[in-house]
């Protein structure tokens, strides 16, 4: 979370650059999260790629976040996301690595020009909405209208409902949310920050995806992101339906 005194100014970006193998991946996350990896080496792809979370206030983009970076959720009282944070993560994808440093947005309204700024430094979105909340889902539309007002043409977008955990107080059917990603195709889930279902596997997908366009092979097929969440995804529970 960033305080009131928020300054785009004051953000920076520092470059690592030398040999590979020299380190690089290594220091970053140590300065990041104050441990070495030790294991075989593997060769990192690209400089990185930006991921934002975005979706209405509350929908639990923040708690979605942590459980994908530290493996844990933050119960309890909401405190809402002040601007723009972010978090740095390295995933292995099919032998090599793939760094995304991801942007978790504030959702409430007041907040928004801030976040426009950062759409067009985005190769992904995730659109979060919570599935007790049917204002979220259908603000959706709202976010789908802005996303292609101010991000790249070619971003790629993945909708997902939250707190699939909470099924006694749902007001979202998942065949809504399917309909509706595949209304504007783009691939779609059920997620949980608490339990983290299909937390790891979003980003997965999506790093997946971004490296693949960043190194293609003429001789592989071509990655499908939408088949690769379908033969991948935990439903929520069978009988989730209201
Ligand atoms: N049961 C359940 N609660 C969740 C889940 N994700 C988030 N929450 C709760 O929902 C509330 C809001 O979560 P946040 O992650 O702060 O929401 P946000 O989308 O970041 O909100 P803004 O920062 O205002 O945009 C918190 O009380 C969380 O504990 C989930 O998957 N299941």
């Amino acid at each position: 979370m960033v305080g009131d005194g928020y300054n785009e100014a004051l953000l920076h970006k520092t470059i690592l650059v030398g040999d590979s193998g020299v380190g690089k991946t290594s220091l970053l996350v140590q300065f990041d999260q104050g441990k070495f990896i030790p294991g075989s080496f593997s060769a990192t792809v690209g400089i990185g790629f930006t991921v934002m979370l975005l979706g209405d206030s509350g929908v639990g983009k923040t708690c979605f976040l942590l459980q994908f970076k530290d493996g844990a959720f933050l119960s309890g009282t909401f405190i809402a996301t002040v601007g723009i944070d972010f978090r740095n993560k390295v995933v292995a994808v099919d032998g090599v690595k793939v760094k995304l440093q991801i942007w978790d947005t504030a959702g409430q309204e007041r907040f928004r020009s801030v976040t426009h700024a950062y759409y067009r430094d985005a190769q992904a979105l995730l659109l979060l909405y919570d599935i007790t909340s049917k204002m979220s889902f259908d603000n959706i539309r709202a976010w789908l209208t802005e996303i292609h007002e101010y991000a790249q043409k070619d971003v790629v977008i993945m909708l997902l409902g939250n707190k699939a955990d909470v099924s006694s107080e749902r007001a979202v059917r998942t065949e809504d949310g399917a309909s509706l990603a595949r209304e504007y195709g783009v691939p779609f889930m059920e997620t949980s920050a608490k339990t983290g279902m299909n937390v790891e596997l979003a980003f997965l997908a999506i790093a997946k995806e971004l490296k693949q366009r960043a190194v293609q092979p003429l001789d592989e097929p071509r990655f499908q992101i939408h088949e690769y969440i379908e033969s991948q995804k935990k439903k929520s529970s069978c009988c989730a339906f209201s």
